[in-house]
């Protein structure tokens, strides 16, 4: 990888530092200690143990301030008819968010997480708006099926956007990041990063997006065939397929993803197109990882295909396709709920509870 050795990237990837696994195990043998037979809370069990191990103390506090970067960018791709939806939805919807009529803005109260949204490659000019936040790298991507989506260079500032969102969000206090997005025809994208990332098939990693047809899904494969074909990415250079078959909105999530996990705060993901993001973020610097939260597992393919690939399970499973970052808000209080059981339950010696006999 070829990275002037000063940027915010290069630095930034630096200071990622591996979660704690010594913390994890110790982790691991309170919750044996705590009124439950082990392994009863399931999957609430191994989210205390990740929090842990990534506060480096056991247990951790309970996540109470999260912030989700809503990340808006368009997509050359569009132009390959693979999304039933006007292009000027993203800018419409970003300002639907910035006023507060979107689906996160209803969901966000729920666990007090403030919603930031974020052009970080909107096409069309975007009015202002409360809260929102210019950070535009280009006004939209080219088409990956003729060429390369950005220069290297766009797709690592689209990445230094996103960190820079991260590290504000900290400084401000945020203990918690979630990803989520708005571009019309990103599904598209998401599936050629998800497909080039894990050498899957880009049938078994394109979906039905905001509602295309059985013909305009068969269009978003070839699509992506195509942009493999044309822009050969290797997954061995994330920035690379970044770069070719990517986006700015996937950008900034990865971003954000790298920023979170260099400040030590865990980050919860949304739908498909945060899970390509995840890959590449990973991919740039693997001890991201034990940051990360899978929030769930929606309708696209492609979920299930990154999620495996990471090695992480989904909290829910609502059967959501919306985006925004709807499915890491729904997720939250699961995690928190995660954090709270190694708090604050009660051991079997302190609440005078007889063990297992045998
Ligand atoms: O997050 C998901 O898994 C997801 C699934 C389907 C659609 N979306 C949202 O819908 C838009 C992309 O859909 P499409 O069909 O235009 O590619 C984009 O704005 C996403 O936020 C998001
Ligand atoms: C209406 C609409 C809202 C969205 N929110 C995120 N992606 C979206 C796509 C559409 C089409």
């Amino acid at each position: 990888m070829t990275l002037a050795a000063t940027s915010l990237l290069s630095t930034t990837l630096h200071a990622v530092r591996p979660v704690d696994e010594q913390v994890r195990i110790a982790a691991q043998q309170r919750q044996a200690q705590l009124t439950k037979p082990e392994g009863s809370l399931g999957l609430l069990e191994a989210i205390g143990n990740q929090l842990a191990a990534i506060h480096g103390a056991v247990p951790a506090p309970v996540p109470s301030h999260g912030v989700l970067g809503v990340f808006a960018a368009d997509h050359g791709v569009y132009d390959q008819g693979i999304t039933p939806w006007p292009q000027e939805v993203t800018v419409q919807m970003l300002v639907n968010i910035c006023y507060g009529g979107a689906s996160v803005n209803a969901l966000a109260p729920e666990t007090g997480t403030q919603v930031w949204p974020i052009d970080v490659g909107v096409a069309a000019p975007v009015p202002d708006a409360p809260g929102l936040r210019r950070m535009r790298v280009r006004s939209g991507s080219d088409d990956f099926t003729r060429g390369p989506a950005m220069s290297r260079d766009e797709a690592r500032t689209g990445l230094e956007a996103g960190i820079s969102v991260a590290q504000e969000a900290v400084a401000g206090g945020a203990d918690i990041l979630l990803t989520g997005e708005v571009g019309l025809g990103n599904t598209t994208v998401a599936a050629a990063v998800i497909a080039a990332m894990t050498g899957s098939d880009p049938a078994a990693t394109t979906g039905r997006g905001a509602g295309a047809d059985e013909a305009m899904l068969a269009r978003k494969v070839d699509a992506v065939h195509r942009a493999i074909a044309v822009n050969r990415p290797d997954p061995a250079d994330p920035l690379g397929v970044l770069s070719q078959v990517g986006g700015l909105d996937i950008a900034g999530m990865a971003g954000l993803m790298i920023g979170g996990a260099a400040a030590g705060v865990p980050v919860v993901l949304d739908g498909v197109i945060s899970c390509a993001a995840a890959l590449i973020a990973v991919g740039l610097a693997p001890e991201v990882r034990g940051y990360l939260f899978a929030g769930h597992n929606g309708r696209e393919p492609g979920i299930r295909v990154a999620l495996d690939a990471l090695g992480l399970p989904a909290l829910v499973d609502l059967g959501l396709r919306l985006g925004e970052g709807s499915g890491a808000l729904v997720a939250l209080p699961i995690v928190r709920s995660g954090a709270r059981i190694l708090k604050d339950m009660a051991t079997f010696a302190e609440a005078g509870v007889s063990g297992k006999s045998a």
